[in-house]
């Protein structure tokens, strides 16, 4: 039995990075400025805290600005709107992020919509969901964009391809079937209630998986030759030996023996989500210096 190649995210995702530090002293060449990206973090989860930590580490390694807010799980959604629009009219910060989920006492969608448009480098702004939507420029999510860049680079050409997203959030799911619809893609988006989930997934050419349910595609769901986007992070505890490891939405191990190519879980989409947050952040400083796109991002 062939096996199928392991597309190495984590590779990619720094030689991206490499490619917007050169973007980032170019910029800062003409503008006198450097790039700043400001992460909101509402709450103490350990988790979130080492990505934060992640991205600070990157941004200032890519030559960027780096600014963190650390806010406690009790504040009030005023005050949090306040920060927002304190960031908004800061002239060095050029994208804002607030990480996700917030406390269920703050209304997600209330603060996403208080990101300026402009700065709003997750691509999370109905502004910017309806650009991408409707064939404008925009910025858009970073871990369906990281896939379009995985998917092009191993396919080339994606026009009149086959593709099943699995899972319809509004960070991933729509998004990244969006981007293929873009790309001319076949696109259909496969979620909980859909009937016979296997055959669904098994007409496609290209599976992105997003439903945040650990190894819940399966192998032989795969059609012979197809490429596989694993977007999940499942943290689960070994049956064996009690210790918790990541996990993704597919069964890759199994999966490996029906495609063409797979991200692994980790070292696939992760990494790139990351990467593309500086790519975008980039692009947004760009924009508000009234400077055209940077070429090759
Ligand atoms: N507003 C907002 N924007 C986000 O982009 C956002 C968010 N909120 N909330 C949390 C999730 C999670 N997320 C990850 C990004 C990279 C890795 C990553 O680099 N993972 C590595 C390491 C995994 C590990 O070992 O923990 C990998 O997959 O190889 C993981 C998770 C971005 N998120």
């Amino acid at each position: 039995m062939t096996i199928g190649k392991i597309i190495d995210g984590k590779g990619f995702a720094a030689a991206l990075r490499a490619q917007v530090a050169e973007g980032v002293a170019a910029f800062a060449e003409k503008t006198g400025r450097k790039p700043g990206l400001a992460v909101v973090l509402v709450g103490e989860d350990p988790a979130s805290s080492v990505y934060v930590r992640n991205k600070g580490k990157m941004t200032l390694a890519a030559g960027m600005e780096s600014f963190e807010f650390k806010l406690p799980a009790t504040i009030g959604e005023e005050e949090l709107l306040d920060l927002i629009e304190e960031l908004n009219a800061d002239e060095r910060i050029d994208g804002i992020l607030c990480q996700l989920p917030l406390p269920k006492h703050i209304d997600e969608a209330s603060v996403i919509a208080a990101i300026s448009p402009d700065k709003d480098v997750d691509g999370f702004h109905v502004v910017n969901a309806g650009r991408l939507a409707t064939g404008q420029e925009a910025l858009v999510p970073c871990t369906p964009l990281g896939c379009i860049m995985l998917l092009k680079d191993e396919l080339g050409e994606l026009g009149g391809l086959e593709a099943v997203v699995v899972g319809r959030s509004n960070i991933v799911g729509k998004p990244m079937a969006q981007l293929l619809l873009a790309e001319n893609c076949t696109v259909t988006i496969a979620h909980s209630r859909t009937r016979d989930i296997a055959s669904v997934v098994h007409r496609a050419d290209i599976v992105v998986a997003a439903v945040g349910r650990a190894e819940m595609v399966k192998g032989e769901w795969i059609k012979p030759g197809a490429t596989v986007i694993d977007v999940g992070i499942n943290r689960v505890v070994d049956t064996e030996d009690g210790k918790s490891r990541i996990v993704g939405d597919v069964a890759t191990a199994e999966a490996l023996a029906h495609v063409r190519a797979i991200t692994p879980v980790p070292g696939g989409v992760g990494p790139m989500t990351i990467a593309v947050l500086l790519r975008n952040t980039l692009v947004a400083a760009h924009a508000r210096a009234g400077l055209p796109r940077p070429e090759g991002l």
